[in-house]
């Protein structure tokens, strides 16, 4: 079946109408980087006038809710720290909660400073991340590398300052069958905007490689980011509509997650990967250009 193309003002006026709960992905939905997508800022007021439930679903494990607030603050956009959901949260809550990491226990991190703060709020232990030590251009030597015993989970996310320093102290560590093997999220791609760029999928994949096994995953499609959701909102699946940019996490997200979903051809995915000669398996229940093409209802 292929998915309905939004094609117009009375298309977006149905979707409103037939929507009490939005979730928007971000990177490649309301922005590319720090560049706000066109629209975006009005149909978000649009949305917030017809009083339309808000939820704001990033794999982006970069920043904290608090740093993403500062985000929205900054680009204009309203949002409110409860309905900002990333998968640096998402991680701390798995290990928390999902999984129950034990307190004595430390994780390794590869990632950015967001990653640790999510880390803390939740009392999670850990290492390496910001760590002057880990972030160095000189060789690993082992000799001069002492595991810390409490090391128990290896958690992987999206590191610009990734390095073989942090890499080869992974794999040192992943090397112990106990030791698990996470990653905030593994899109293989980041859209920028400047550049596409290699996404917290490419900064796990040398582990992968090495090791012979896939880390778990926790950001989308995985369902803890829509069990972070629920344990904070009440929604009504049938209802709700996930807005995202890339098939095999935002559209496979909503799919599994029984809500109904439409795709933007601001971000990763092209038309052709919908509507060509060999389209995805995963089939997006409406596809539009933008988001910001709702703007026709104002
Ligand atoms: O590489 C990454 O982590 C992702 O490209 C990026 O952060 C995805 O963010 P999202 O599109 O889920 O907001
Ligand atoms: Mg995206």
């Amino acid at each position: 079946m292929s998915p309905e193309r939004l094609s117009g003002a009375q298309d977006y006026e149905d979707l409103l109408n037939k929507y009490d709960t939005w979730m928007f992905d971000c990177d490649g939905v309301l922005w590319r980087g720090n560049e706000l997508i066109d629209g975006v800022t009005e149909v978000l007021q649009l949305l917030r006038s017809r009083k339309k439930q808000i939820i704001f679903v990033t794999n982006n494990a970069t920043q904290s809710r608090n740093t993403y607030k500062k985000k929205f603050d900054k680009l204009g956009l309203e949002a409110h720290v409860d309905e900002i959901f990333g998968s640096a949260f998402a991680s701390a809550i798995y290990l928390s909660s999902v999984i129950k990491f034990p307190k004595e226990k430390k994780v390794f991190v590869i990632g950015m400073p967001g990653l640790e703060e999510e880390l803390r709020a939740e009392g999670i232990k850990h290492v390496g991340g910001s760590d002057p030590a880990d972030n160095t251009l000189e060789p690993f030597t082992p000799s001069s590398f002492s595991p810390d015993p409490d090391v128990g989970a290896v958690l992987c996310g999206l590191d610009t300052s990734i390095n073989y320093t942090k890499l080869s102290k992974a794999f040192i560590y992943l090397q112990n069958p106990s030791c698990l093997f996470l990653a905030t999220n593994e899109d293989s791609t980041y859209p920028t905007a400047g550049a596409l760029l290699p996404g917290a999928g490419a900064i796990s994949a040398p582990l992968r490689f090495a090791l012979g096994k896939n880390p778990a995953s926790i950001g989308k499609p995985a369902r803890t980011m829509l069990d972070c959701i629920k344990a904070k909102h009440d929604y009504d699946p049938s209802r709700t509509i996930m807005v995202g940019d890339r098939l095999n996490t935002d559209i496979l997200f909503g799919k599994e997650g029984l809500l109904s979903t439409l795709l933007v051809l601001t971000g990763i995915t092209h038309e052709e990967e919908v509507f060509g000669a060999n389209p995805s398996p995963i089939v997006p229940d409406y596809v539009t250009r933008s988001i910001g093409d709702f703007r026709a209802l104002i």
